[in-house]
């Protein structure tokens, strides 16, 4: 990379996500690309649904992790609710970075994730053949051509197919730079040395967020960002008897647009409460009592100070 004296415009920033099928080797990866310093682990492990970030800093670059929960043919409703949650977030990423382990064949679950993957058009997508330590060149060689092939057989066009292991450190670098590459120009989004967030605020903003969405038209939909302020086991509950208590703030951008938010007498708020309230019980398989809040963020799409507060 070269080197400039316009830092400032060179920088890059943007989200990542790696998918695959389990044991496709994404913790391990997402860990190597942070740093040994840190172990991207959820706070809470039997939330195994839930997205994990981990934060890549470099001076030329923020590359921010979402792990998002395993794709599976759904069975249930909630299960279908999980995959529309993996979908929409990998419309919303920069990259989405499928992980094939170079010790085991291409099979029927990858062939899933990616054409379920290949729905999404505008996303960049890369192959990231893991694991190539368990792995002989020969096997490598074909390997990457298989993934070629369903890439054909999909329609998915892969950016870039990169084989490495987390675990030797082996192309570790190299595929950071090269998601790096795909990120566009933007400016720091967390502060310096912050790398992971909460999962399960992050998690249970989106689904306010997808549940403030349904039903708006025009341009509110981009105007909508979701913080979660507080979040926390209401104390003084027995055992058996627990309630998450969740502040959270709906932010938009004008005034008018809180109008419709709110609705009449506060109607499509409590609906859109009511709605999300459901959704992050089953979620996190706990009774949860959510108090939400409309606020304008004046513009706040085009101020990097309020996106980042924002969690973008
Ligand atoms: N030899 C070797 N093992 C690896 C490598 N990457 C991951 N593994 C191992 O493969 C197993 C699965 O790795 P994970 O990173 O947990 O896989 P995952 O895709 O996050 O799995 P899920 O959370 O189940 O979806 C673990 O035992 C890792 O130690 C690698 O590059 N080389």
């Amino acid at each position: 990379m070269s080197e400039t004296t316009q830092d400032q415009q060179e920088h890059r920033s943007g989200f990542a996500s790696f998918v695959g099928r389990p044991n496709a080797g994404k913790s391990t990866l997402t860990n190597a690309l942070v740093g040994s310093k840190v172990a991207i682990t959820s706070d809470k492990p039997q939330t195994t649904r839930t997205v994990v970030r981990g934060i890549v800093h470099r001076p030329d670059a923020q590359l921010v992790l979402v792990d998002t929960p395993g794709l599976h043919r759904p069975r249930t409703l909630l299960g279908e609710r999980l995959n529309d949650l993996v979908t929409s977030t990998w419309a919303e990423v920069d990259v989405v970075a499928v992980c094939f382990p170079s010790n085991e064949k291409i099979g029927p679950g990858d062939r899933f994730i990616v054409g379920e993957l290949a729905k999404v058009r505008r996303t960049t997508k890369i192959a990231v053949a893991t694991k190539t330590d368990l792995a002989s060149p020969e096997r490598i060689g074909e390997h990457l051509l298989a993934i070629q092939a369903l890439g054909q057989e999909t329609g998915t066009d892969w950016a870039e197919i990169v084989p490495v292991s987390a675990t030797a450190g082996d192309q570790v670098g190299l595929l950071a730079d090269l998601l790096v590459g795909m990120l566009p120009e933007g400016p720091q989004l967390y502060p310096d040395g912050e790398l992971t967030d909460s999962p399960e605020e992050v998690l249970v903003a989106e689904l306010v967020r997808e549940a403030a969405l349904d039903g708006v038209r025009d341009e509110l939909p981009h105007s909508i960002a979701v913080v979660v302020e507080e979040m926390g086991l209401r104390e003084g509950r027995s055992e058996g008897k627990p309630l998450l208590d969740i502040h959270a703030n709906l932010y938009v951008e004008r005034d008018s647009q809180k109008g419709i938010m709110i609705g009449r007498k506060g109607a499509r708020l409590r609906q859109v409460g009511t709605a999300a309230r459901a959704q992050i019980e089953a979620m996190l398989g706990t009774p949860v009592y959510l108090d939400l809040h409309v606020k304008v963020a004046k513009d706040w799409q085009r101020d990097p100070r309020q996106l980042r507060k924002l969690g973008f």
